[in-house]
């Protein structure tokens, strides 16, 4: 018998499983609204201006093709922290936090999770919002973390529980770790306001909890890298040690480039040098060293004053196009005659908005009208242009009314 007869046929990716059925569909009219990579109002998908600039002054270096350190490139690790942080904060001066580099966002969460098991002395137990991204539960899982959740959106409002995820965090044993979405929360858009964030920082406080933040998106859901920053920040002035997770993926379109970053902020100097020894033995042994053309690519711009500005710009853009198509599909399903409230498609933030569309109103767009998005109703704004917002508009109508 063969060596892998006892191997199953595993499902598709919610997520990417959605691009790979797009890709079948012959309909000139199809619309991915799966995958939350950016596309530009022509529907193509957008490589900033800043970071050819950065090819080609990297181009231009001739550099060698060394191996990096364990931790990755320290002007982009620095930049990282900088950039997530804010250059003037005492974390950085006072030298208590590491931060290394990563494969992208999927390899920060994951290097995360396998230091939490190895090293975390509280309960194994990782509290995601619900729902929170569909990667997040392997990931910790297969590190051997156990997940559990706390109440975070509400459907009968497409926001906010933040009744019910204050009375579930009142409730998370001491020393768990919770996941924090630090913006543009995915898949609901749904983020809490400033005030919102004091009280929760107040209670986990309380709970003695080991909040562990994921950015993936700094810079993506308000154009404004330091206000969807803020969350982050302002956990850390209230004493907060975080864990942290960030990707470039998005904010500055290294998808493929895989260009990422973890961070631990401990207590001091000297712990953060005895964190720092066992995350290099814990990455050693997975992928030894991690790649350097992204890095390159995004410390160049991070380090380079006209290049950030330029990137700051473009980053901006490419989140007012997405918030003025919100602005152009509610518009849309008035003008197809809609009774429904899509108020919440304004109100939500970021790459993503959670429709309320039901899982058979989300067969219909697909089957009828090859629009694709995931089966909880999320759909990437990026995929909607001037072009085919009228047509979503009709589908989602047709689907709704
Ligand atoms: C909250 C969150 N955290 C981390 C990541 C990791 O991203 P990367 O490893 O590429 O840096 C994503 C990307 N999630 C998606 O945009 C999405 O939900 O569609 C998509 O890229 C994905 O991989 O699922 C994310 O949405």
């Amino acid at each position: 018998s063969s060596w892998w007869g006892g191997v199953q046929m595993g499902p598709p990716d919610p997520i990417l499983g959605v691009s790979e059925a797009f890709k079948k569909d012959s309909n000139p009219k199809k619309m991915n609204l799966g995958v939350g990579a950016y596309r530009d109002d022509q529907g193509k998908p957008f490589v900033l201006s800043c970071v050819r600039k950065a090819e080609a002054i990297i181009a231009s270096k001739q550099l060698d093709k060394e191996y990096l350190g364990i931790t990755g490139l320290g002007e982009f690790t620095k930049s990282c922290a900088q950039l997530a942080f804010g250059a003037d904060n005492e974390v950085l001066k006072s030298g208590r936090n590491i931060t290394v580099q990563t494969i992208s966002g999927t390899g920060s969460l994951r290097i995360g999770a396998n230091f939490l098991a190895r090293f975390h002395g509280g309960p194994r137990d990782v509290y995601l919002p619900k729902p929170s991204w569909g990667n997040h539960t392997p990931i910790f899982r297969d590190a051997g973390m156990q997940l559990k959740a706390y109440r975070y959106y509400d459907a009968s409002t497409c926001g906010f529980d933040f009744k019910g995820a204050l009375e579930d965090i009142s409730k998370i044993p001491e020393q768990s770790v919770i996941l924090l979405h630090a913006c543009a929360h995915n898949p609901t858009g749904v983020d809490p306001k400033p005030e919102q964030w004091k009280e929760i920082s107040d209670l986990v406080k309380k709970r003695n909890l080991l909040p562990f933040f994921d950015m993936a998106y700094q810079g993506f859901a308000s154009g404004d890298i330091n206000r969807d920053a803020w969350a982050v920040r302002y956990f850390i002035e209230q004493g907060h040690n975080v864990l942290l997770s960030q990707s470039f993926a998005k904010n500055m379109g290294l998808y493929g480039e895989r260009v990422g970053g973890f961070s631990v902020v401990c207590s001091d100097a000297e712990e953060a040098k005895r964190v720092e020894s066992q995350i290099k033995i814990l990455i050693r042994p997975i992928y030894s060293n991690p790649p350097m053309n992204g890095a390159r690519i995004a410390s160049t711009i991070l380090n380079t004053p006209d290049l950030y500005s330029l990137w700051l710009e473009e980053v901006h853009g490419m989140a007012n196009r997405i918030i003025k198509m919100r602005e152009q599909l509610v518009a849309g399903l008035k003008k197809e005659g809609s009774s429904n409230n899509w108020q919440h498609v304004i109100d939500q933030i970021g790459m993503f908005c959670f429709t309320g569309l039901k899982p058979e109103q989300v067969e219909r767009l697909t089957k009828e009208f090859s629009v694709y998005m995931t089966k909880d109703g999320r759909i990437s704004m990026a995929g909607i242009s001037s072009g085919n917002v009228g047509y979503l508009a009709q589908a989602i109508h047709a689907v709704t009314k």
